[in-house]
């Protein structure tokens, strides 16, 4: 895959690390997390097309840019412009919203493009996750000002976003599936942007379709949110496939 380029950031400020320019290599990830685990046993995750991956993270740097043009000293007309040239290549030629929820379903598409973990969805910071020994998934992630909530803080719905997604993911990982039927959060520090977040989630209990997990976010030693949710198994069934019903959890 070709090397993202690296940005000078802006206005000063030097942009966080997301998530496309770190490491993702298994021995990257074991130094990072410190303990002896293995990548989540997903089928190879290929882009459609080589260069999907780096559009998408070129435009998450478009996407940290642009949330603060408010404050630079860019001719924002020109910038309009060009952004709408952009805009007007790809609207025509890429299929409608309801064709892509049909894409999405089809082979590692959920995986590669939910909006947490998905290196095709430019909302994602992206996050990877790692299935670890103990029966956790576990990620590290640094999220920059468009994920602010509270002044220099990662947004509460934010959190609950990631949160609820790697407590899916930990279902996954132990086996377990389920949409998520009710979780509670309890934020008990700030979490800081442009900081390492450490997550964590994993299965305290399964009976029956009920799945019990948890999950954290850590600062450095921080506590800073714990969540517990409770998963229910369900078929849910699958745009553009009629009379298709899938599991959660073997959409990947
Ligand atoms: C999604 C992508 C998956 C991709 C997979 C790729 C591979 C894996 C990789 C990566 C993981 C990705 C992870 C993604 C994570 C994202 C998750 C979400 O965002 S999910 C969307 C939000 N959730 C909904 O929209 C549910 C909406 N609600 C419903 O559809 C239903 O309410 C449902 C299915 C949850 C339950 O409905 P019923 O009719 O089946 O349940 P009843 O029969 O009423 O209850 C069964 C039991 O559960 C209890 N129950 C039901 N709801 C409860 C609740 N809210 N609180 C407490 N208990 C509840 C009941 O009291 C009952 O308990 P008693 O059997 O009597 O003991």
């Amino acid at each position: 895959m070709t090397k993202q380029s690296d940005s000078p950031g802006f206005g000063g400020v030097p942009l966080p690390k997301l998530g496309p320019n770190e490491d993702f290599s298994l021995e990257a990830a074991r130094k990072r997390l410190g303990e002896t685990f293995e990548p989540i046993p997903t089928p190879e995750l290929p882009p459609a097309d080589p260069d999907l991956d780096r559009a998408v993270a070129e435009l998450r740097r478009l996407r940290e840019a642009t949330a603060a043009l408010a404050h630079s000293e860019v001719e924002l007309g020109d910038i309009a412009d060009r952004l709408a040239e952009v805009a007007d290549l790809l609207e025509p030629r890429v299929p409608s919203p309801s064709k892509r929820l049909e894409t999405m379903w089809t082979g590692a598409g959920t995986r590669r493009s939910n909006p947490v973990a998905g290196p095709e969805n430019p909302l994602a910071p992206p996050v990877q996750f790692y299935g670890c020994d103990d029966g956790s998934v576990r990620a590290e992630v640094t999220l920059g000002p468009v994920y602010q909530g509270p002044p220099g803080c990662v947004h509460g719905g934010v959190s609950a976003l990631i949160i609820d997604h790697m407590m899916g993911f930990a279902n996954h990982w132990g086996g377990r599936f389920g949409m998520t039927a009710h979780y509670e959060i309890d934020y008990r520090s700030p979490t800081p942007l442009l900081e390492p977040l450490s997550l964590r989630a994993w299965v305290q209990e399964g009976e029956g379709r009920k799945t019990w997990t948890h999950a954290t976010i850590h600062a450095g030693e921080r506590l800073c949110v714990e969540a517990r949710g409770l998963f229910l198994e369900a078929s849910v069934p699958v745009p553009g496939q009629p009379g298709t019903e899938s599991m959660l959890g073997d959409g990947g």
